[in-house]
């Protein structure tokens, strides 16, 4: 590949014949200030430098150089800016076929470069370095795509050149950014810039191909190629509509090589004037119908800086510096490569969720069924205790109930043998009846319990409950007393209510009848207040046990409140 210096009037190249060293520097694209300064001192009219654009060591001064430590190479000082030009032999005309040149191809001057220049200009890798090239630029040729990358990166290196003349550029830049410009023809100069440019803009500006977008095929890939595409195609060649949209990657640019600007420059003016895509440096082959057609308008090449600036009409709005515009596409590019790697990076963990998953899934599977199983289980445990439950209401509607069923009852007394037909267990059947004419009729369950302890006597309780509620009503609790040698009962009894009672009758088989003896309540006790109570108890035909209960209050005389009937529920 041989490097022009981009300098007008300089026909240093790499390769050319002279043994002096002569080392070629990239122009500081990242750095605005300084490339403003560059541009200035090369006084090149409409042209802007691209990555490939180089000038030679001739226009530094000494001072713009340093030495490696190691081995003594020349380095270009990172704040150095060309002084040395000999722009004055461009008007003395000691290049005049620059000049003839220029009219030929209707370049405005600075423009042209001689087509045996371009021919010299040309770029094959198969081109040897020459004696006089400094190992810099053996370096920087060797390397260009790693170049292209150091580039983006901001690390600035000696490299190759190409180049031409005129109104500078960093006018263009600095001064007048909201002028909008025709589009203009490529720096004749740098036969090898639209090419360039279009490898710069659309492949190199990352130094990534799209092929390193799209290898896998897959969806994200496909559309952060296009992403990809956008950034550079829609970004950059939107803005500078004349380049190709074709996508050139870095080992197309470093590998191919394109003749063009040599048979360009059997017919001067063709790569140029036409602006093809064709390059020495990007070196895509183009088809002859593609080189030598030339391009519509609206695909002319323009200048980078026009480029910066925005399309003609919108220059006024936001002029961008060629140096944004390459961060941006930069930055763009970074995002983009981050959504590879998390592409690329996440596909494996893809697969492992999605064996998880999988497990995942089949576990709640298991799950579910499990689920099933313990519903199932927890239908019998409540279906058995439902069954529990009505055997216990059966047995002892009252889960409060004193009944102990295994507890061994001691021997009766022989005295209270006269009521032992009241002994046990005793559960409402029908449901009681309670009347008063001050009341509405109501129901109740009652649970009775009358046992022994071997005592003379026997111990009670009664307890009502709400038939439909379950909850319980009133209670009273007492004993049973005989007479020795009568049939005299003492019935003594206290109730929720507050009344506490003494009763006393007769047991007549199996029949007991009393009355109240005395009656006290409680001083808060609700009104009204008995007066009298009547009960009777008697074990029918059916071995049931009935009671009939009468009272009188304050305001009702001796009238029926309680009919019931009990079922006897223990032996
Ligand atoms: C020997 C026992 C009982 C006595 C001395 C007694 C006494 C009374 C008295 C004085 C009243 C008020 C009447 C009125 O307002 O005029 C009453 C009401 C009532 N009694 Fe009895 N009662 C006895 C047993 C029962 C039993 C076993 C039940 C069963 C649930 C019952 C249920 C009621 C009900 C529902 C009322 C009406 C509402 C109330 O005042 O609480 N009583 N009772």
């Amino acid at each position: 590949m041989v490097i022009c210096c981009a300098a007008v009037n300089c026909s240093n190249r790499q390769g050319k014949g002279e043994k002096r060293a002569v080392s070629f520097h990239r122009f500081p694209l990242k750095d605005s200030k300084r490339l403003i300064q560059w541009l200035k001192a090369v006084q090149r009219d409409n042209w802007t430098p691209t990555k490939y654009s180089f000038l030679c060591s001739e226009h530094f001064t000494k001072d713009s150089f340093s030495k490696r430590l190691e081995d003594q190479h020349r380095l270009l000082k990172p704040t150095a800016v060309p002084s040395i030009f000999h722009l004055a032999e461009k008007k003395k005309g000691s290049r005049g076929h620059v000049r003839s040149r220029r009219k030929e191809a209707g370049q405005p001057p600075g423009d042209v470069r001689e087509p045996q220049e371009e021919a010299r200009c040309e770029v094959t890798e198969h081109s040897p370095l020459s004696v006089d090239e400094e190992p810099t630029v053996k370096e920087e040729v060797g390397s260009m795509e790693q170049a292209v990358s150091q580039s983006e990166q901001g690390v600035e290196r000696p490299t190759p050149p190409e180049g031409s003349p005129g109104r500078t550029s960093a006018d263009n830049l600095a001064t007048e950014p909201s002028v909008p410009r025709k589009p203009e023809r490529p720096a004749p100069g740098a036969c090898t810039e639209p090419s360039a440019q279009a490898g710069a803009w659309n492949a190199d500006k990352s130094g990534i191909s799209i092929d390193d977008f799209t290898p896998l095929g897959s969806g994200a890939c496909k559309f952060i190629g296009s992403l990809h595409s956008y950034s550079f195609s829609s970004r950059h060649t939107r803005e500078r509509p004349s380049l190709p949209k074709e996508q050139l990657d870095r080992k197309r640019l470093k590998r191919d090589v394109e003749p063009g600007c040599s048979r360009r420059s059997a017919v001067p003016g063709t790569c140029l004037a036409e602006g093809t895509p064709t390059s020495s440096l990007t070196a895509t082959p183009q088809k002859p119908s593609q080189s030598s057609s030339a391009p519509p308008p609206d695909v002319t090449p323009k200048p980078a800086t026009e480029a910066a600036l925005g399309q003609k009409g919108d220059t006024d709005a936001s002029p961008m510096s060629i140096n944004e515009v390459i961060m941006s596409a930069s930055g763009a590019c970074k995002l983009i490569d981050s959504l590879h790697s998390y592409c690329f990076s996440s596909r494996p963990s893809k697969s492992q969720v999605c064996c998880l998953r999988e497990q995942v899934e089949k576990k709640n599977g298991e799950l579910k069924l499990l689920r099933q199983r313990v519903s199932r289980s927890d239908s019998q445990v409540k279906k058995l205790r439902e069954k529990l439950e009505e055997a216990k209401r059966l047995t002892f509607p009252c889960s409060n109930g004193l009944v102990a069923p295994d507890c061994e009852t001691p021997k009766m007394n022989p005295s209270i043998e006269p009521l032992s037909w009241m002994l046990g267990t005793w559960l409402s059947e029908p449901p009681g009846d309670g009347i008063y004419p001050t009341l509405q009729p109501f129901h109740y369950l009652e649970e009775v319990h009358i046992t022994h302890v071997g005592q003379p006597m026997l111990n009670f309780s009664f307890n009502a409950f709400h038939p439909d509620t379950k909850k319980p009503m009133h209670r009273e609790c007492g004993f049973i007393r005989l007479k020795p040698d009568s049939n005299k009962v003492a019935f003594v009894s206290a109730q929720n209510t507050g009344i506490v009672e003494v009763e006393e009758g007769e047991v007549n088989g199996q029949e007991l009848c009393i009355a109240s003896h005395s009656i006290a309540r409680i001083s808060f006790a609700a009104e009204p207040r008995v007066e009298q109570i009547m009960r009777k108890f008697r074990l029918n035909a059916e071995g049931r046990l009935e009671q009939t209960v009468s009272m009188a209050t304050t305001t009702q005389p001796m009238t029926q409140h309680l009919h019931i009937t009990y079922k006897k529920v223990t032996p």
